[in-house]
């Protein structure tokens, strides 16, 4: 393969085959493992996801009890874990503390570094289960409060809600914060799947490569976006002062956050659906005030960034539904690894399973050559 062009961000450059989510970004439509977004939204759950992308197909009842049974009991944390949550800073950033707590899960697992299908998958399992009892931990921890013990009689969702809060969630609060993990559970290669799967294809501890996928994660580029757009929601302050709001940062050439999308040139079809649910919890609880900034944003820099395949991506309005459900701006991306946890394991699963060949793309190198080495002393 010629090395004269340069895919800039790697942007095009196909390096596997997955089966595990397709999406066409013109026309706005994502798939995981062949199932519409859509009908995974509004029917199925975290748990059913998490087996199709873990597994290639949808379980079938007692296979979904079962696999629901084993996430249930790998909810609890290690005390030391749990001790060291308490003794970490309380001003670093909570994706800090994730990845920290992450790494350290993976020095206490005297298995970690067991690289078989069966050993990647049985430690997938315990991550998806503790890296959501990690951030309701720290949220508590952050609020000057003792940790709730997880339950396992509760759904993820519910207990992660009951985990955070303190008390298990209604029905309605349930179905919100499963659809919004639903929604985040996959997303192809992605800048933190990738990491994950570079680091994966070293042959490192499927631990190095979930710690490294966190602090891709992080970046307001990609996961930090949600964070971003409430802080800019902030700023902005009131509905009426948006357009002014745009028009600056648009004329400072500055970005909109939660806008923009490497593959998508047309709306996020989970921005879509969020939404949808943003308005309905927006409306009822009285909580218009952030819905309506967002929705002028959209339309005053739709204007000009429209044209341009600038859409709402999956980062816009989920802070509308995550504040509804008491969990602070700061804890926004955390919430994004509780659920991309699934995308991440799954594709090391898949990868592993070809021969998981080293990835070590190129630069050109663009600086001189035989340059005549003077000594320091001569310099
Ligand atoms: C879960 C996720 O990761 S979803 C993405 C979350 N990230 C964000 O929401 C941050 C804001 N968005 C962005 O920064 C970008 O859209 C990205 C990084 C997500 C993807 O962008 P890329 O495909 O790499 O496009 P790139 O950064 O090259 O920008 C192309 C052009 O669009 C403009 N652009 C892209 N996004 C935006 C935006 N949100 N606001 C204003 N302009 C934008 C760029 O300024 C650039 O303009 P130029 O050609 O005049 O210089
Ligand atoms: O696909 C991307 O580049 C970013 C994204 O939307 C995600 O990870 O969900």
């Amino acid at each position: 393969m010629s090395v004269t062009e340069i895919a800039r961000g790697l942007e095009g450059v196909v390096f596997t085959e997955t089966k595990l989510s397709y999406i066409d970004g013109q026309a706005g439509k994502l798939y995981y493992a062949g199932y519409p977004i859509e009908a995974l939204a509004e029917e199925s759950s975290y748990e059913e996801v998490a087996f199709l992308l873990l597994q290639g197909r949808l379980p079938k009842k007692e296979e979904l009890e079962a696999f629901k049974a084993q996430l249930a009991a790998e909810r609890e944390l290690p005390e030391v874990v749990l001790n060291a949550l308490k003794a970490y800073p309380k001003h670093t950033h909570p994706m800090s503390a994730l990845r920290t707590a992450v790494s350290q899960l993976g020095m206490l697992d005297e298995r970690a570094e067991d690289l078989s299908q069966e050993g990647l998958y049985q430690k997938s399992i315990a991550l998806i289960s503790r890296i959501a009892t990690i951030v309701a931990a720290l949220k508590r921890i952050r609020e000057g409060k003792e940790p709730v013990a997880p339950r396992k009689d509760l759904s993820h969702a519910a207990n992660f809600l009951y985990m955070v809060n303190g008390e298990v969630p209604s029905r309605e609060q349930e179905k919100l914060f499963d659809v919004a993990l639903v929604l985040h559970a996959e997303h192809g290669m992605n800048a933190s799947t990738f990491t994950a799967l570079a680091v994966h294809s070293t042959s490192a501890d499927i631990y190095s490569s979930i710690t490294a996928a966190i602090g891709a994660l992080k970046g307001p580029r990609h996961g930090g976006a949600n964070e971003a757009v409430m802080r800019s929601v902030q700023e902005v302050g009131a509905p009426e002062r948006a357009v002014a709001w745009v028009q600056e940062k648009l004329a400072k050439k500055e970005r909109i956050m939660g806008m923009g999308h490497r593959v998508y040139k047309a709306l996020d079809p989970r921005a879509r659906i969020l939404k949808k649910y943003a308005e309905i919890v927006a409306q009822k609880h009285g909580r218009t005030q952030e819905y309506e900034i967002l929705t002028r944003i959209e339309a005053e820099a739709g204007k000009v960034l429209g044209p341009k395949g600038i859409y709402p991506n999956v980062d816009f309005y989920s802070g509308v539904v995550y504040s509804d459900l008491g969990i602070p701006v700061e804890f926004f991306t955390p919430i994004f690894a509780v659920a991309r946890i699934v995308g991440w394991a799954a594709h090391i699963l898949e990868y592993n399973a070809t021969d998981n060949r080293l990835l070590r793309p190129k630069a050109r190198y663009v600086g001189e050559l035989d340059l005549e080495y003077v000594p320091l002393e001569a310099r």
